[in-house]
């Protein structure tokens, strides 16, 4: 296939790399500096583009896709709130857009299992939930999107949480989720989900040692998206 890469930086180039190991060409390696690169390119000769960008890149790079008839795999975070225009937009030019929070197999095992605790612990009294997320000092936003994800879960099962909110800026009451974001090199992804009670505490951890689970979801959902149609997630692809 021949992909292009939409954001070159620590993740587009794992993604490149590996995308190359396994056979594939790269149309092009575009960053905020290079862009005028994209008016070279012929839309039709490329298969996939793989976006990950920064939180005010993704929507532009989503678009310039979409408006050419590419399919295109998204994992930037931090613009999530925007997600309606584009999947209006994927539907009007009847293209096909995949974003997931996080591309990793191992953490959308975790996704499950955490829906799974929260609903056990739905039915059980005297525990108060918490969510940790640790990410490098690099990262722009936070919460992350994987502890985003991992808080719908939580509120769609444990039924005393309405809402969650970010330690030191968001309100704090009993019916909202508190969420603590961790600033620590070279951390690239730890996940922390804690039900604690004064008897005992049920922890789930998920941590990431490299970037290299994001880039291998990220590749295999590049290799299985062409012909698909909509707005498409990891739970249309892992089909568990
Ligand atoms: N969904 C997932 O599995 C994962 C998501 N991420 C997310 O991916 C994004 C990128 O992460 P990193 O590679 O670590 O960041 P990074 O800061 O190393 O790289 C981002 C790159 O985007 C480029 N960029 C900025 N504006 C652009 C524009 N308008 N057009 C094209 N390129 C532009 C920058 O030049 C930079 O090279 C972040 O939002 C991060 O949270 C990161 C890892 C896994
Ligand atoms: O910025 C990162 O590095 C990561 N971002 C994603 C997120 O916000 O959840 C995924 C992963 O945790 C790494």
């Amino acid at each position: 296939m021949n992909i292009l890469i939409l954001g070159y930086g620590k993740m587009g180039k794992i993604i490149s790399e590996l995308a190359e190991s396994r056979g594939h060409t790269i149309a092009a390696k575009i960053n905020i500096d290079n862009r005028e690169k994209l008016l070279t390119l012929d839309p039709s000769k490329i298969d996939v583009a793989i976006e990950f960008s920064q939180p005010e890149a993704a929507i532009e790079n989503i678009k310039w896709a979409l408006e050419r008839g590419i399919p295109i795999v998204s994992g930037t975070t931090g613009w999530i709130s925007k997600k309606p225009e584009i999947n209006r937009l994927t539907l009007e030019k009847n293209g096909a857009f995949f974003y997931a929070s996080n591309f990793s197999i191992g953490v959308n095992i975790f996704f499950k299992v955490n829906e799974l605790l929260a609903k056990l612990m739905n039915e059980t009294k005297g525990y108060q939930v918490s969510l940790e997320e640790i990410h490098h000092t690099e990262k722009k936003d936070a919460p992350s999107g994987t502890a985003i994800t991992l808080a719908q879960g939580i509120l769609k099962n444990y039924k005393s949480l309405k809402e969650w909110h970010l330690v030191g800026e968001g309100e704090e009451n009993s019916q909202s989720l508190a969420i603590t974001a961790k600033r620590i090199d070279p951390a690239p992804g730890t996940h922390i989900v804690k039900y604690s009670s004064p008897i005992d505490d049920i922890e789930i951890t998920h941590t990431a040692h490299s970037r290299q689970g994001f880039a291998l979801g990220a590749v295999l959902v590049a290799e299985w998206i062409p012909g698909k149609k909509g707005v498409l997630s990891m739970d249309d692809f892992l089909l568990f």
